[in-house]
């Protein structure tokens, strides 16, 4: 550990001490949090099953820097690079067009030995595994409908995919000791206004409960389901709504999944955490960055984060909370994505956990708004810094801009040298 570190560390500590906050226990309770780092970041959402279909569903990546993975391998060792620097030890999100064989399968037929190297490289690393089925870039979804589809057996190869994405959910919780995600996304919606809005959302609940009708032990597998409010093509009616994911997880014991680009661009995920805690299951979050539309950019460390991370640590959330992370940028090195990504997103936990929440939840109960400002906006140039960095040098992870001196040298040395 080197001195300068520990001794900012040191001073920061005390500062933190005097208003009650135990810096190395909020250190401990931050390296519990595991963030789900999605795959999709690393070749564009690609996948390796249908290598030749353009990418669908009403989402876009943008860009054309170098170094995409081509294969599972390159794909592991890209996410190997950027795990290696970001503090913790945390989960990789799969979706199922990853899957990793030589076999000719359909998403229908899916099984979980499809995905048996990336479970054996999940316990050499000490990962956890999430996982989606892809209801999106295929011949059968390409008329924008998938579970909510008019044609019944259309629907039911939807419906079969998403039974075994369960399967293997439940394979990846059973062998990693650990509950796998499994989150359903589909694109289904009108471009222009609909005649008729119930049916398709009828047909996707039948669907749903179809879908969820086996029992899985939720040690190892949770469903959950992720709304949008409008997508590239679906602009006038997305079947899975906001209104509609909320009811049927309510109803249904699910988790609810907030993508923070799948709303109006004026609403914010952080402001929906409280109410959504007091009565769904749990809640799943995709952190993402949408800019002017569902933009899906690498998340900053701008106020919305901030208010996420305080959410979730003032209320105590985080034990219902599972952290995802959905953003695709090709227009950067894919490996500084993630680390950008993810690194934020935890210093937006650490921020939080260093909040005299205390105090500041005191001071608003009887009234003293001047002390709740004042405080809040006070702590703003608290050392943060200084425990950050001296809990990167303690999970053996670069400080500060370190780290990227070595992602530069692995474009270097591997991005570079794969071909387009
Ligand atoms: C690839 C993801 O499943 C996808 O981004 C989905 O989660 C989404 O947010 C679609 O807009
Ligand atoms: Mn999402």
């Amino acid at each position: 550990m080197s001195s300068t570190i520990e001794r900012s560390y040191n001073e920061a500590k005390e500062l933190y001490a005097r208003h009650g906050i135990d810096v190395d226990q909020a250190l401990e309770q931050l390296a519990q949090i595991k963030i789900s780092m999605h795959c999709w970041q690393g070749d564009d959402v690609r996948g390796f099953l249908f290598r030749d279909q353009d990418l669908t569903g009403g989402i876009s990546v943008t860009g054309n820097y170098p170094g995409a993975a081509r294969t599972p391998d390159e794909l592991r060792s890209d996410l190997e690079r950027a795990l290696s620097l970001i503090p913790g030890k945390h989960k990789v999100n799969l979706h199922a067009i990853y899957a990793d064989t030589d076999e000719k399968v359909d998403l229908d037929e899916l099984k979980p030995w499809h995905f048996e190297k990336w479970v054996q490289w999940a316990k050499e690393q000490g990962l956890g595994l999430d996982f989606n089925p892809t209801l999106f870039s295929h011949e059968k979804s390409s008329d924008g409908f998938t579970l909510s589809h008019p044609n019944a057996d259309i629907r039911q190869f939807w419906i079969d995919h998403c039974k075994a994405s369960r399967r293997i959910s439940a394979y990846f919780g059973e062998q990693l000791g650990q509950a796998c995600v499994t989150n359903v996304w589909i694109p289904d919606g009108f471009k222009d206004v609909p005649v008729d809005r119930l049916s398709p959302r009828r047909r996707l609940k039948e669907s749903l409960d179809e879908i969820f009708a086996e029992e899985l032990n939720p040690a190892y597998h949770l469903d959950a389901v992720e709304s949008k409010l409008f997508g590239l093509g679906s602009e006038a009616y997305v079947v899975g709504s906001h209104e509609f994911y909320m009811g049927y997880g309510l109803q249904n014991n699910k988790l609810i999944c907030l993508d923070a680009g799948h709303f109006h661009p004026t609403e914010v995920i952080s402001n929906k955490l409280s109410s959504l805690s007091l009565f769904a299951e749990g809640i799943l979050l995709h952190v993402s960055r949408p800019m002017r539309w569902d933009s899906d950019h690498v998340v900053v460390l701008d106020d919305e984060l901030l208010e996420i991370g305080r959410e979730l640590v003032r209320g105590d959330l985080l034990a219902k909370t599972h952290i995802g992370l959905d953003f695709f940028d090709a227009s950067i090195n894919r490996v500084a994505a993630w680390v950008i990504g993810t690194r934020n997103t935890i210093k937006a936990l650490l921020r939080a956990l260093l909040e005299p929440i205390e105090v500041l939840k005191q001071a608003e109960l009887s009234g003293d708004y001047t002390t709740r400002l004042a405080l809040t906006e006070e702590f703003k140039s608290y050392p943060f810094g200084a425990v950050w960095d001296y809990y990167c040098e303690k999970q053996g992870v670069p400080v500060r801009e370190q780290w990227l001196a070595e992602v530069k040298a692995y474009e270097q040395d591997v991005l570079l040298k794969r071909g387009g």
